[in-house]
């Protein structure tokens, strides 16, 4: 087959079915990857640590797997097959996901929960092993079997390719999730009604087959280079040789040679050696790489944590903190084309050559002015957090649960007048004065509220009270009964349980929104409404004076323990929209890059090599964090940033030196001058060999235009 198949727009036609695949494949991926901790959490229940280790682990295994994938393109099956059949490995995956997460398969008693955990967990764990093999094993292969459809020639289209195959990553993902925390909100069920965790995987899983299908169906129309031997197998024994070799022959007596890798001529193919030598160049200047993918995998973990503390209400709009992460794929949308049409054919006319390199520093650049934006947000979060009592303070509040005032007088304070059902401020004391009364004891680092009863001589009771924000922008709320009699309290959501006279509730979490609280004693109900905003804690009191009724709702008090998020959520649009910008900067010139950098018959292990920075980079996030250590928050960001920076130094400077070439066309010339043995020719050889020397010695062979 050759390249020059049907053609639209000068685009071979062949490049719609992989850039429908990838949508369709990516779909698949971020739909599962959006509801899995939700499902490991309250579907096979494991506790936050071990579904955020599982996750994290097979986010990581999802970058590891593409060099295995990518060996066996380039060596042995070919890009396409290996498409096909890690693509069927991986919707076998998706299936037994969506199957894993059927609970009536062993809810035998019916009572809506599984009843052997033990096959749901193994079926999702085999299921997520062949999902991280598939994804990861024909990612590269994708990207560069997509590149393979365009000639040598055709650079510029080759070029918009890769920006509409990032866009239909993009695509894929903010369509799924947006769509899949849907599905798995609804109610579904043979027996009994759950959450529907076997939907939200069952339509990814549908998705990675139309992936498959219409892969297949463009089967006609590809070009498909042939795979050259195990290539992978002849690199390792090539440079294992250059390296035994090269210490063989260590001492001065010997010539030195232009390249480490020179040293493998008395053995291998001065094709394979130049081959080499490109892949290693390219590989060389991706160490720095992985730290722009340490802060920018920090958008799903630090980031969203971060909105959890922020206020979320875009006008009658409510956005939760994970969904955040959708600005992400939105801004790529808007910005691909608006770089690609706008931006960088202005900065050409301007006359600056801004070269795939240019662009990958100006990407990381862009990232570490994201992680300061993140820092300032911060700082303005920090001011509105409460203050927590140090290990050495306790903080103590009153509620008069009784109807007449009460004066109080502490050690160290002033009398203190509460007025009935009143509670005061926090009120800071010194460990050194532990005792009121003779009758409480303060404990360090806590919060409590003294409860003081109806008649001033019963028992007194403390409450310890919250000492941190509720997570993920949920309410914290509890009820104290001042009522001689017991209270049942409920909303839709929980139910407070019976809360018996003098006594009070834990804490419940409740989402923010208007919420409508009943209370009951006996057959007589009350009921209290009131609108929650995110990351709030309140007290609410019965007095003993509640009247039953209409208007029963102005008796209730409402004290405010943690003040709900005010910092608003849509602050941090600038941190996303610099790490966006710097994504599309780095990461789709990064993609383009690993491509035309790569010898013919390396192209998709060069993309493996592109994603193992992501994988690292992941990996330096748990290392720096845990090591780190900071106290501040902000103060971590700015680390992250000010790290990002020293390495985009160090990748300007390895970056200035760095040759552009044209593969194809030097092993162009070697394939030609290898089948030439006259004399002549071996001239021409050894004119081509001086050629690549200075080449790979630093000297300029191509002048790239962007
Ligand atoms: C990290 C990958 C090499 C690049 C790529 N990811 C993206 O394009 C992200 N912008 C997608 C995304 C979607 C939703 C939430 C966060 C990120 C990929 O997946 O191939």
């Amino acid at each position: 087959m050759n390249k020059k198949s049907s053609r639209v727009c000068g685009y071979p036609l062949s490049i719609f079915f992989i850039v429908v695949n990838e949508f369709c494949e990516r779909f698949s991926y971020y739909g599962m990857r959006a509801v899995l901790v939700l499902y490991f959490k309250y579907f096979l229940r494991w506790d936050d640590d071990l579904a955020t280790s599982i996750y994290h682990t097979f986010v990581a295994l999802c970058y590891l797997t593409p060099i295995l994938g990518a060996i066996v393109a380039d060596s042995w099956l070919g890009k396409f097959k290996t498409i096909i059949y890690l693509s069927i490995v991986y919707a076998i995956g998706q299936v037994a996901m969506a199957v894993s997460a059927i609970h009536d398969i062993t809810d035998t008693d019916r009572d809506g929960t599984p009843d052997n955990m033990t096959f749901h967990v193994v079926l999702s764990m085999v299921g997520l092993f062949l999902i991280a093999l598939g994804t990861g094993g024909i990612k590269p292969c994708v990207a560069a079997f997509g590149g393979d459809q365009f000639s040598d020639h055709q650079d510029r289209q080759r070029r918009t390719f890769f920006s509409v195959f990032y866009l239909c990553i993009n695509g894929g993902s903010l369509l799924s999730t947006i769509i899949t925390p849907i599905l798995r909100a609804q109610d579904c069920g043979i027996h009994s009604q759950q959450k529907c965790y076997s939907l939200a995987f069952g339509v990814p899983a549908a998705l990675m087959l139309v992936a498959l299908v219409v892969f297949i169906v463009g089967s006609g129309m590809y070009y498909k280079a042939e795979p050259q031997g195990n290539i992978m197998l002849d690199v390792c024994k090539c440079i294992g040789f250059a390296i035994k070799n090269r210490y063989r022959h260590r001492s001065n007596q010997y010539p030195k040679r232009q390249h480490w890798m020179d040293w493998a001529e008395e053995k291998y193919d001065k094709l394979l050696i130049a081959q080499i030598k490109m892949v290693l160049k390219v590989l060389f200047l991706y160490i720095p790489l992985p730290m722009f993918w340490t802060l920018f995998d920090q958008k799903g973990s630090r980031w969203t944590l971060q909105a959890t503390t922020m206020n979320g209400y875009f006008g009658s709009l409510v956005i939760q903190p994970d969904q955040m992460q959708t600005v992400n794929p939105i801004l790529i949308l808007t910005l691909v084309p608006i770089m690609d049409s706008v931006i960088y054919p202005l900065i050409n006319k301007c006359g600056l050559n801004f070269t795939p390199l240019k662009r990958m520093t100006v990407g990381m650049l862009l990232a570490a002015i994201a992680f300061v934006c993140a820092a300032l947000v911060q700082i303005e979060i920090d001011k509105t957090l409460p203050t927590f009592p140090s290990t050495s303070q306790s903080q103590l509040k009153l509620l008069n649960m009784g109807s007449e005032t009460v004066t109080i007088k502490m050690p160290g304070n002033d009398p203190l007048n509460l007025t009935a059902a009143q509670v005061s401020g926090q009120i800071n004391i010194s460990v050194g004065h532990p005792e009121v009364r003779n009758t409480i004891s303060l404990a360090k680092g806590q919060r409590q509220t003294l409860l003081i009863p109806l008649t001033i001589t019963d028992e007194w009771l403390m409450t310890d009270d919250i000492t941190s924000k509720p997570q993920e922008g949920n309410n914290a709320i509890r009820f104290v009964n001042g009522m001689k009699t017991a209270v049942n309290v409920s909303i839709p959501a929980a139910n407070f349980g019976l809360i018996e006279p003098f006594s009070y509730s834990n804490y419940s979490l409740i989402k923010n929104g208007k919420v409508t609280f009943t209370l009951w004693s006996g057959s007589q109900s009350c009921e209290y409404s009131t609108d929650f905003g995110f990351g709030s804690s309140y007290t609410f009191f019965i007095p003993s004076t509640l009247v039953f009724g209409p208007n029963c709702q102005e008796s209730i008090t409402a004290a405010e323990d943690i003040k709900p998020n005010s910092v608003h959520m849509a602050l941090q649009i600038p941190q996303y929209f610099f790490i966006t910008a710097g994504e599309v900067m780095f990461s789709v010139t990064g993609l383009e890059f690993s491509y035309s950098q790569a010898p013919s018959n390396m192209k998709a292990v060069l993309q493996a090599g592109w994603l193992f920075t992501v994988a690292i980079g992941n990996f330096i996030v748990l290392i720096v964090a845990e090591l780190a250590k900071l106290p501040k928050q902000w103060a971590e960001y700015v680390l992250f940033a000010s790290l990002l920076v020293a390495v985009c130094f160090i990748f300007s400077i390895m970056a200035y030196f760095y040759t552009y070439i044209d593969p194809a066309e030097i092993e162009a010339q070697f394939k030609k001058n290898v089948n030439e043995d006259d004399e002549d020719n071996k001239h021409k050889l050894q004119k081509t060999e001086r050629f690549y020397r200075k080449l790979f010695s630093g000297g300029t062979l191509k002048q790239y235009t962007a």
